[in-house]
């Protein structure tokens, strides 16, 4: 439907002068699929070899090569070797390219020249990603994707996998617990730290896993997702008995794995099972901190709480979704111990390097200066780290607090059952909308002095 209107709407101005300048800006997917994508896919035939060889990209011609050129095939003149093209694919946001590297350009090379592919075949972005030893994928993109974002349709999969953000290569980027069991999240005020958040949380609550609350700024971004929360801690001192909970819980489920002889979650039989926990950190320095000596015992327990479950928790299903303004040493023992531990880094705009460099300077140090040039005008726009040293540009779509509300509670139902959580299972004030009113007659009017 969206697509239907969006032709229509840029139908007419293409008649007109000026046409195909409107559709750009207006409509720049459709404007991409009819008008750019052959373009680029011709001009980038027509041009690859000589395009590769200005931008540093091929090499000199085996001898072998060279003999049966220039003695059987008869060429006076021996050429460069680009990349062999293995494949070209065209995508709704850009066009997809595999090639086979010769022997002597490595990822890196082609990676570095990026930016002058990116003007020599005129698309927006050009990302290089390694698929496999010697091959490399060019995703070129039409556009920027990363100005209206549209999650793209093939996804991932896996037990626990999900859709977050879209990349600005297109693809979509997930949270892939099974492989990056614990995550931290960092921005600046108003950077999209709770849009993010809120995404996360919406889409894990269409899964069979159980959703964990710590939100010490009294609920007050937790608290909308409440009837899909299976445990909800709002203070720091609910926040300590809660994770002292989740220990318990953790060593219950290792006893159970060493009964059953399995060393991870899923490898136990779906029948015995226990359904994996996402716990969800909201502001991780309310944690932290201690208004007085007294709170200091507490704040000790609790960072030791969150280590043990960082460091062990992974291979019974429970798993920490942390995040916060800052996150470093400054906030106080125990900090940096807990955030080695949280390899899925997200970080927002932010307001100082050295924070950029907390979150991505040990894992991905590179994208520490990405992180600095992110717009303010661009809420919601993060530089996503991998611990391979690989980042890139994310950002997710809106999603408005009543629309995040509405998926919990649709999926409601799905809240597990976990016995040692219950004390801790937010109350629920259900609007039944079925149920009658009752409200004053329209028939027998009653007097005013009633
Ligand atoms: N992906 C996005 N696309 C468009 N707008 C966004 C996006 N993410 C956030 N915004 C907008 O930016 C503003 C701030 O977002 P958000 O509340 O998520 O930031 P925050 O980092 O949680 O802020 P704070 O720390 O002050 O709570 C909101 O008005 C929101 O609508």
């Amino acid at each position: 439907m969206t697509d239907l209107s969006t032709v229509l709407e840029i139908a007419g101005p293409l008649a007109g002068a000026g046409g195909l300048g409107y559709a750009k800006v207006r409509a720049p997917r459709v404007y991409w699929s009819l008008v750019g994508l052959p373009l680029t896919w011709g001009r980038f035939l027509v041009t690859y070899r000589s395009t590769m060889d200005v931008c540093g990209l091929t090499v000199q011609p085996s001898r072998l090569r060279a003999f049966v050129a220039r003695n059987i095939a008869r060429r006076r003149e021996v050429q460069p070797v680009p990349p062999k093209i293995r494949r070209v694919r065209a995508a709704s946001t850009g066009l997809r390219v595999t090639l086979r590297l010769p022997a002597g350009l490595e990822p890196a090379d082609v990676s570095a020249a990026a930016g002058r592919l990116r003007h020599a075949w005129g698309v927006h972005a050009v990302n290089v990603v390694n698929t496999k030893p010697g091959v490399v994928e060019l995703r070129m993109t039409g556009y920027d994707v990363l100005k209206k974002v549209r999650m793209p349709r093939r996804l991932p999969s896996g037990p626990i996998v999900v859709p977050v953000a879209v990349r600005d290569d297109g693809t979509a980027f997930v949270r892939d617990y099974v492989k990056v069991p614990h995550g931290l999240t960092l921005g600046a005020n108003q950077s999209g730290k709770s849009m993010y958040q809120r995404n996360l949380i919406t889409e894990l609550a269409k899964l069979p896993v159980g959703l964990v609350g710590i939100d010490c700024k009294r609920g007050v971004e937790q608290t909308r997702f409440a009837p899909r929360l299976s445990a909800l801690a709002t203070n720091p001192d609910e926040a300590s008995e809660l994770l002292n909970v989740l220990v318990g819980e953790m060593e219950s489920r290792f006893d159970l794995l060493s009964e059953h002889g399995a060393s991870d979650l899923w490898e136990l039989p779906a029948h015995l099972r226990p359904v994996p926990l996402v716990v969800l950190v909201d502001e991780v320095a309310e944690l932290f901190l201690v208004a007085a000596k007294k709170d200091e015992e507490r704040r000790d327990r609790i960072v030791m709480q969150l280590v043990r479950l960082a460091q062990m928790s992974r291979a019974i299903g429970i798993y920490l979704e942390v995040c916060g303004q800052r996150f470093g040493s400054d906030l106080g023992k125990g900090a940096t111990m807990l955030r080695a531990q949280l390899t899925g880094r997200v970080v927002h705009r932010v307001n100082d390097k050295q924070t950029g460099e907390m979150g991505l300077g040990d894992i991905a140090p590179e994208a520490v200066s990405a992180v600095t040039t992110i717009a303010p005008d661009r809420p919601g726009v993060a530089v996503a780290g991998d611990t391979s040293g690989g980042w890139s540009y994310i950002r997710t779509p809106e999603k408005t607090p009543a629309e995040a509300t509405a998926i919990c509670r649709e999926f409601a139902h799905l809240t597990p059952d976990v016995p040692a959580l219950a004390p801790f299972r937010p109350a629920i004030e259900y609007v039944d909308e079925s149920a009658p009113v009752e409200r004053p007659s329209l028939v027998k009017p009653r007097p005013v002095t009633e």
